[in-house]
């Protein structure tokens, strides 16, 4: 099949990707002329694990080309993939004018039927503005489809291959026929294909992220009652998620969830109730609660120094929202960054891949390090922010070497309370019990 996928993104570049893994002829459009500039000199433009040997291939074997002419793409093309932003507006509702704006142009230039599949996180009712805006100028038949997008930056490249589920919203039984064709190769595994109306599939994928976002946050809640009340979060998040009912994932505590989708879908889905008269309790809840626990790990360690952390140097391990990925958009660490600033602090820091993200926002204000242990010469603090693999099993002696003071603040519990005991750091974690030698030789609290 011939595709276009409009919008180079993070979706927009995976999924073409992935398409032309499968043997279609894919056609990317980006209005950043450098950006299609990199990709068509076969550079990736995000960092994504596996998706280099892909894009490779493909871009190789002439299946994924990329250009900025969105008319050429559209009329080679007779499926249309919009993954266009749609970031919060002041408001906090998605603002739709990436893919109403694009949808206009679209009308003018489609010269046969087409299939505009929607895959950007849009709310209810937002294909049949989509549909209307592209009819304002349209001369031909298309379908307007709503496939929302499911996959996790870090682990995208497998998530879009092997998806656990593919929702499709359209109420054309010419678009079901070529959406399940095209995405048949990627359930192979018997995955389910759910065809269901635009409004609905629209829904569900609010509804994932928000009922995701709940579940972290409720762990986040539960883990600051474990660390008042004395007990490990660890085992209360093994003890529940053994229940079937429950399940073992997305149950990890921490500094709060970050990424470019919790955050405005949330958001977004809050919005969607309110200008409907309905008060969604819980979102409301969810959004407080998440943006105090992005201030907890640096709250914590300006409280162990007194209030005043002039004159100290903190070590940031991590700055990227999550592991595997470079993307920063609406990190912990920036909050945790700048709250540290702010005290007074000198600080440091490192990430595998966020480091150039992260720097264009900072600047010189941090001390960004090309090797994980540089950030820790001198420091009167480590803080683990995100649980890249590359952290799990450091050389302590060494770490204690280049220290000025043993003291770690893990906003990821990353290591066990033994070891941490054994080596005499004083150690804080979230939702577990401080270890502190000079204090107590058993477990105390915070
Ligand atoms: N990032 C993620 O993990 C996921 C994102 N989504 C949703 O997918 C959508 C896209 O998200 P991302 O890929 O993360 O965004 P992104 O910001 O990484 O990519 C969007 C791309 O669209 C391009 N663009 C903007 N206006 C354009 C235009 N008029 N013509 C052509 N290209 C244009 C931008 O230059 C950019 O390359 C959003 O609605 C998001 O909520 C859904 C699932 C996962
Ligand atoms: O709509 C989207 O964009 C995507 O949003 C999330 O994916 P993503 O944001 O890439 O990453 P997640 O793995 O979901 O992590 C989100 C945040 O939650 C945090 N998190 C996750 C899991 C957990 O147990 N605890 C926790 O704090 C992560 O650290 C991160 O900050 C969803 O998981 C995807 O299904 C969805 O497609």
């Amino acid at each position: 099949m011939n595709i276009a996928v409009v919008g180079t993104g993070y979706v927009g570049l995976v999924s073409g990707t992935c398409f032309a893994e499968t043997g279609n002829h894919v056609i990317c459009v980006d209005n950043n002329e450098s950006k299609v500039e990199s990709l068509q000199n076969g550079q990736l433009t995000i960092y994504e694990p596996g998706l280099e040997l892909l894009f490779g291939r493909n871009t190789k074997e002439g299946r994924l080309t990329f250009t900025t002419d969105l008319e050429y793409a559209i009329k080679k093309s007779e499926i249309i993939f919009l993954a266009l932003p749609t970031p919060p507006g002041e408001d906090g509702s998605a603002d739709l004018s990436y893919v109403l704006g694009v949808a206009e142009q679209l009308g003018e230039m489609m010269d046969d039927y087409k299939v505009i599949v929607d895959k950007s996180t849009v709310p209810v009712g937002t294909a049949e503005k989509v549909t209307a805006a592209i009819a304002k100028k349209a001369k031909v038949d298309f379908d307007v489809v709503s496939n929302p997008e499911f996959l996790r930056e870090g682990v995208a490249v497998d998530d879009f291959l092997k998806p656990d589920r593919v929702v499709i919203g359209t109420s054309s039984e010419r678009a079901q026929k070529v959406m399940h064709r095209l995405y048949e190769p990627f359930v192979r595994q018997g995955n389910p294909i759910y065809f269901m109306d635009e409004r609905s599939a629209e829904m569900t994928k609010y509804a994932a992220n928000s009922y995701l976002a709940t579940r972290i946050t409720f762990m986040n809640e539960i883990a600051n009652l474990c660390e008042i009340v004395g007990a490990n979060v660890d085992m209360v998040r093994i003890g529940m998620g053994s229940d079937s009912r429950i399940g073992k994932r997305f149950l990890f505590p921490g500094v709060g969830y970050g990424g470019s989708c919790f955050p405005k879908d949330v958001q977004a889905l809050a919005k969607t109730a309110k200008d409907n008269d309905y008060d969604f309790n819980i979102l409301n809840s969810v959004m407080n609660v998440n943006n105090r626990q992005k201030h907890v790990l640096s709250e914590k360690i300006i409280k162990h120094f007194g209030g005043d952390l002039t004159g100290r140097t903190i070590a940031l391990w991590g700055l990227a929202f999550k592991p595997n990925t470079d993307d920063i958009r609406e990190a912990p660490a920036i909050y945790i960054i700048e709250d540290l600033l702010a005290a007074g602090a000198t600080v440091t820091a490192y990430d595998p891949e966020a480091m150039e993200n992260m720097r264009a926002l900072f600047g010189d204000k941090v001390n960004f390090v090309e090797h994980r242990y540089d950030a820790l010469k001198d420091a009167s603090c480590l803080a683990i922010v995100t649980e890249w693999s590359i952290f799990r099993t450091p050389d302590f002696s060494y770490i204690a070497e280049l220290m000025k003071e043993k003291v770690i603040f893990d906003g990821r519990n990353l290591y066990s309370l033994e070891d941490m005991e054994e080596i005499g750091f004083y150690y804080n974690s979230i939702g577990r019990n401080s270890i502190d030698k000079k204090k107590s030789k058993s477990k105390t609290l915070s």
